[in-house]
């Protein structure tokens, strides 16, 4: 015990002339940043940092230690980088924010463009948004949406990102990382499977059910209990409904929403059929504007990263030392480059705020292609 306690006192002298040692470095950090915005240099030095870690690591012995001091110094230069980008919000060095703001969006006058046919849960998504009303049409395809938004055909494209049990749409991610398109806001809607039969159509009369392969599978459980039904898989739910309308066959029923059910005009037979309840689907509302909302909370970017040791932990420092929290990460691969990734990362905040600008400008200054795809 005793011996233990001498160690103790030990590091604790160690630690005394480091902590003093640390904050004189900081101290001479901050010199340099005085001098990087006089002089509008660059804070960050990829190759002045390349080589202090090869220098610091020749000062010790053994690979253990080796590469421990690297680590003790990628964070000690990343503190350095992070006082600096502050000096620089501080003394209005940033420049102009990247997008614009605005109070509100003009939904009413506004003309908006949704994936699907009639009755679409984007349809519902959408809607839900820009109230019942609004001037819309449909695509075939999300790259179609994505097109119309960008020639300027409609305002506004209501898009699926993520499902809460199937998780993300992974073509919207890279449409957004191809399209100069924005995202302005997003809604929730929950995705809730019903049985939908003609009207006056008891479900004892049922003997084919015609739906979307996927929502045959999100209600397996319901359906397979009914041994003698016959599932018949089809491109949509709504397009199910339709045909439930259509044919006028009392023995047939469609697993769709009950939105799609209204707009064929058929009647529920059996409400919340789906093995998982609280499934819900996330849209993005996307345009061709750099804008954003005032009280928007939500930032969205994506990025490559040099194929190094260590660049997402240090892209990612950011995010801590600016004390923003990070509330989602996904990667996706880059065409044409075999296991090289895109990150998309979502972040709390609003780009008027400083801890954001900091943060965007230490990104957007280690990492490659960084893109902010909306602020929402
Ligand atoms: C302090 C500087 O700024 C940054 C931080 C460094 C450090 O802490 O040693 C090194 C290079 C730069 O990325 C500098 O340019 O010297």
């Amino acid at each position: 015990m005793a011996a233990l306690e001498e160690l103790r006192k030990q590091l604790d002298e160690i630690d005394d002339q480091m902590a003093k040692l640390y904050e004189k470095r900081m101290e001479v950090c901050s010199k340099v940043g005085e001098y990087k915005i006089q002089s509008g240099r660059k804070v960050f030095d990829r190759t002045r940092e390349k080589n202090k870690l090869l220098d610091v690591a020749s000062k010790v012995s053994g690979e253990f230690n080796k590469k421990g001091i690297q680590e003790l110094y990628q964070q000690l230069m990343s503190m350095s980088r992070k006082l600096q980008y502050q000096q620089l919000v501080e003394a209005g060095a940033l420049g102009k924010l990247p997008f614009i703001q605005v109070d509100s969006l003009e939904k009413e006058s506004a003309r908006v463009v949704f994936q699907g046919v009639e009755g679409a849960y984007g349809q519902a998504a959408m809607q839900a948004y820009f109230g019942e009303n609004v001037n819309s049409f449909h695509v075939r395809t999300f790259r179609d949406a994505m097109e119309a938004i960008e020639e300027g055909a409609a305002d506004y494209a209501v898009l699926p990102i993520e499902n809460s049990s199937a998780g993300a749409v992974n073509e919207m991610y890279d449409l957004l990382d191809e399209f100069e398109n924005y995202i302005v806001a997003e809604t929730i809607i929950p995705i809730t499977n019903t049985l939908s039969g003609l009207p006056g159509a008891d479900i004892s009369d049922i003997q084919r059910v015609y739906s979307k392969a996927e929502a045959l599978m999100q209600t397996s459980r319901f359906l397979d209990e009914q041994a003698h039904w016959q599932q018949i898989s089809v491109v949509n739910t709504a397009v199910a409904a339709k045909k439930i309308l259509e044919d006028q066959d009392k023995t047939q029923a469609a697993v769709c929403s009950a939105y799609a059910a209204k707009v064929y005009g058929l009647s529920v037979l059996v409400d919340e059929i789906n093995n998982e309840p609280n499934n819900s689907t996330r849209f993005i509302v996307v345009t061709n504007q750099k804008i954003f909302l005032k009280e928007a909370d939500k930032i969205s970017i994506c990025f490559e990263l040099p194929h190094e040791s260590g660049s997402l932990y240090r892209i990612l420092s950011h995010f801590i030392y600016n004390d923003l929290s990070m509330t989602k990460i996904e990667s996706r691969p880059i065409e044409g480059r075999n296991w090289e990734y895109r990150f998309f990362v979502d972040f709390e905040g609003n780009m008027a705020e400083p801890a954001v600008k900091n943060a965007i400008r230490g990104l957007r200054e280690e990492a490659r292609n960084l893109k902010i795809l909306g602020n929402y």
